[in-house]
């Protein structure tokens, strides 16, 4: 029995791994292996810093350069708002917001707010959205609750965080008075610029620095994500070690056929360039990783969605989306691939019983688990898909823990930095995105927008 335990504990914990050989197919032979000296080139511009964007690599080796200590200050902030809050606003959008709730609903009870043991506070996220319905009924519902508020917000501007935090830290001081709320109010924003930092440090708020060369979709090991993440319960120090393990598997010194995210970096960019498939549908077979998909959605978006170029980022929860979307996916325009995030073994066990009427016919299925059944719609999806011209990329992920959501993030955010330099756009920017907060400035008149407003008014005349 030691021995066993002894032995189990040397165990080396297996990585995530990447299957792309049902891409492959579709496309010339060795046209990934043809990558390699574009591909190390791309991450060489990362790691020396030549790269277009370069004054945002500070998510490179993040994840090495995070220490106890911080972690240990992240966890003491995150253990004060559980101790005093029954609930949490996570108030951020974009690159603060996505990640948070990614990893959160990834590692969370599918029905968490529902779940009333008081072990954990209730998690809830705003300011990701201006729906004044959605607004007032959030601060319906806090009433009269013990809330608590993280302010995220790297330029500290955001409109719609920026209001959501103006109504909840008005309603928490109502609520608590302005000295309570005080200590359950912690912003994470730029460590000198912006109206979030401004505040932070009028009001004294405990606050956390989002690094310079950090942008937000890039930020999620940052106390962007940790924090919040830290707060619903859940082990930030096994999330890191994940993203650790992975930024070692996908070094530059990893040999090209070895390295699993140059590997995803080659076949996205070769089937983009080289067969037509324009859109990239990322899958997943458990609905706890919707959020996950989400996060990637803003990652690869934002990140090569420029100068006319970059693959359309999608994603689908099977088997429900087979229900809605499989039948554009299966016989659609062939423009698209799936790259699927494959859980091996979930966390939890449901057998199927046993009927004696049988009316549903599924005695066939007495005895196995849920997962069984999963599994071989998963298999069976991806053959049909694949007969009907969908490249196929699997992700492999041996469970569902912090561990592993560490990997897939780093996994995800290296192969981004590689892929957008591949395609030759400055990954880390998203200037795309000012132009509708241009137009929305000028509508409602912003001081400092005066000249953008009278043309505006004038265009709509
Ligand atoms: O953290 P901030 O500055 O509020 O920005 C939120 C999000 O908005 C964007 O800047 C786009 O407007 C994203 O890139 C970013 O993640």
């Amino acid at each position: 029995m030691t021995l066993l335990l002894a032995s189990q504990s040397l165990k080396i914990m297996k990585n995530i791994s990447l299957d792309i050989t049902k891409a492959e197919q579709f496309l010339k032979t060795n046209a990934v292996a043809a990558y390699e000296s574009k591909v190390k080139a791309a991450q060489a511009s990362l790691e020396n810093g030549t790269c277009p964007g370069n004054d945002f690599l500070g998510w490179l080796h993040l994840p090495s350069s995070i220490t106890d200590a911080f972690l240990n200050d992240i966890q003491t902030v995150a253990n004060t708002l559980r101790s005093k809050c029954e609930v949490i606003v996570v108030a951020g959008i974009g690159g603060s917001y996505l990640g948070a709730r990614a990893v959160i609903e990834a590692l969370g009870n599918s029905f968490a707010w529902l779940v009333n043991d008081k072990r954990n506070p209730t998690i809830l996220f705003a300011g990701n959205n201006i729906g004044e319905d959605y607004l007032f009924e959030l601060t319906e519902y806090l009433k009269g609750k013990k809330f608590g508020v993280i302010n995220i917000s790297k330029s500290g501007t955001t409109t719609e965080t920026a209001l959501t935090f103006r109504l909840l830290k008005k309603q928490c001081e109502a609520q608590r008075g302005k000295a309570e709320a005080k200590d359950v109010i912690v912003a994470v924003t730029d460590a000198k610029k912006g109206a979030a930092r401004i505040c932070a440090d009028k009001e004294g708020y405990k606050s956390f620095v989002i690094p310079d060369n950090v942008g937000g979709r890039f930020s999620v090991l940052t106390p962007v994500g940790l924090l919040p993440i830290a707060c619903a319960g859940f082990d930030v120090k096994e999330l890191v070690k994940g993203a650790q393990t992975m930024e070692k598997a996908c070094a530059a010194d990893v040999p090209f056929a070895e390295n699993p995210a140059a590997q995803y970096a080659a076949v996205r960019n070769a089937l983009y360039e080289e067969a037509g498939k324009k859109i990239e549908i990322v899958v997943n077979f458990q609905p706890k990783l919707h959020f996950f998909a989400e996060w990637w959605k803003q990652l690869y978006g934002e990140s090569e969605g420029k100068e006319g170029k970059g693959i359309f980022p999608a994603a689908c929860d099977f088997t429900t989306d087979l229900h809605s979307m499989g039948q554009w996916i299966q016989e659609g325009e062939r423009s698209i691939f799936e790259t699927v995030i494959s859980i091996e073994r979930p966390e939890k066990t449901l057998l199927f019983p046993h009927d004696d009427e049988n009316l549903d016919g599924l005695n066939f299925l007495e005895g196995k688990r849920v997962n069984d059944v999963n599994k071989m719609a998963e298999l069976g999806t991806q053959l049909a898909h694949v007969d009907g011209g969908v490249p196929n990329i699997k992700v492999s992920v041996p469970q569902l823990n912090a561990f592993y959501i560490g990997q897939l993030i780093y996994f995800f955010e290296i192969a981004c930095g590689i892929s957008g330099n591949l395609l030759g756009v400055n990954p880390f920017n998203q200037p795309g995105v000012e132009a509708y907060k241009k137009n929305m400035f000028a509508l409602l008149n912003k001081p400092g927008y005066e000249a953008e407003s009278k043309a505006i008014r004038e265009r709509l005349a």
